[in-house]
């Protein structure tokens, strides 16, 4: 008697714990948006249907035909859950529905177990058909979970070989009371069968959970990979927002911007114009005009390395912004400029520049500041055209080309 209550007992439990977890993964689901859940919610209202069948077995007392019928869906009820936990697994570790191969998969142990509910003759015998299905479904589950790629299936494979060894334990009790004499079955034998919905119950638990983790794992994985989509998408953005393509130097649109950087504890500004730029151009082609302003964007950034931005302002146009610290030498910077750039270069020609050299005033605007460096620039050109361009830089030449070596 008190057998049979704790036996009525633990499936109460386990009825209203299936019926919660159903709920919880339709809500899971939902919430959730993800396609991998079906399979899990499937499992947990097949689950919950089984447990249903269990109920018409104490309310109703079958007879008859009415016996292998409840035990066949029972069976294929219980045998569906374990199939579509597994397979949830399976799809989701990989992370595609191979459908043909699922089908193959679950739907002939689901006709078998159906026939084996029909065809066992005692509850012992549908104890052990029922427990040898889920042993070996969720161990197989268990073995997916841990061979799949990271770490995301650890608790749902867990929670498989907990409920996995509780069947073959209830699997061990079902043999032992289905041969022993009767009054030879040890009374823990007994207590174990009538008690051990409850155990599932909690395993089934531990199922649940695992679930959960493992969507919680794939989203943020998803999250995190995302992110450092968007992250590597702004970073681009801002490159192409900031630089100039051709040198790699800041473009005109961060001028206002730097020029707000520095000034606030004085700065200078420093306008260039390449000299005779389109005669380079228009003798020795605009590749070789492409060469020269990479060249001169280079030698302002090792020249003005500490500078606050070296700026490509417009075709051969160039502005340095130098911090107050820093230009006490901007003459013999300048100079130093002047001569490294004199001399051609590797299938690059001399380059001369004009500058103007202007202070940012406080309150000056960037418009102001950029105006008086660009008129002082145009009297420096002035000057510099008074003085024969060829005593300063190299004449222009077309680069050496190599001639193609034999063999
Ligand atoms: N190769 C190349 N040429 C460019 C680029 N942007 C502008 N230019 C050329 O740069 C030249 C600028 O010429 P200007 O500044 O007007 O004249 P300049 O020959 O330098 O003469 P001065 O400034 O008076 O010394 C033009 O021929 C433009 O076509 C570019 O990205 N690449």
């Amino acid at each position: 008697m008190a057998e049979l209550l704790l036996w009525q007992w633990s499936t109460a439990v386990q009825i209203s714990s299936a019926a919660l977890v159903a709920i919880f993964f339709v809500a899971f689901r939902r919430s959730t948006g993800r396609r991998e859940v079906v399979w899990w919610m499937c499992a947990w209202l097949a689950n919950g249907l089984a447990l249903l069948v269990t109920w018409m077995f104490w309310f109703w007392q079958p007879q008859g035909l009415l016996v292998p019928t409840l035990q066949a869906a029972y069976t294929l009820c219980k045998s569906a859950f374990v199939a579509a936990m597994v397979v949830g697994a399976w799809v989701f570790a990989r992370n595609r529905v191979e459908r043909p191969l699922t089908l193959a998969l679950v739907l002939p142990p689901l006709l078998l177990t159906f026939l084996g509910g029909w065809w066992v003759q005692s509850i012992p015998q549908l104890g052990m058909l029922q427990a040898s299905v889920i042993a070996l479904a969720l161990s197989s589950g268990a073995l997916i979970c841990w061979t799949a790629p990271g770490r995301g299936l650890l608790w749902l494979g867990i929670g498989f070989l907990l409920r996995a060894l509780l069947a073959a334990a209830e699997f061990a009790a079902y043999a032992w009371s289905a041969t022993a004499e009767p009054g030879s079955l040890p009374s823990y034998v007994g207590i174990f069968l009538a008690s051990h919905s409850s155990f599932d119950t909690g395993a089934e638990w531990v199922i649940a959970l695992g679930a959960v983790l493992a969507v919680s794992h794939r989203n943020h994985a998803e999250l995190d990979a995302s992110h450092a989509e968007l992250h590597q998408a702004h970073e681009a953005l801002k490159r192409v927002a900031e630089r100039d393509p051709l040198t790699g130097i800041y473009n005109r649109r961060m001028l206002p911007q730097l020029i707000e950087r520095v000034r606030q504890h004085g700065a200078r500004l420093l306008f260039f114009d390449l000299d005779d730029f389109k005669a380079i151009n228009d003798s020795l082609g605009h590749d070789i005009g492409d060469a020269c302003l990479r060249r001169f964007a280079q030698a302002l950034q090792s020249n003005f390395g500490e500078a606050t931005g070296v700026v490509r302002y417009a075709g051969d146009e160039f502005v340095v912004l130098l911090p107050d610290t820093l230009s006490s030498d901007v003459a013999s910077r300048l100079d130093h400029l002047r001569d490294d750039l004199a001399a051609n270069d590797v299938g690059v020609p001399g380059i001369g520049f004009s500058v103007g050299d202007t202070p940012i005033e406080p309150g000056d605007s960037p418009e102001r500041a950029l105006l008086r460096a660009d008129k002082l620039m145009y009297l420096d050109k002035a000057e510099r055209r008074r003085v024969p361009r060829s005593a300063t830089v190299s004449p222009i030449r077309p680069p050496r080309v190599e001639p193609p070596k034999a063999g």
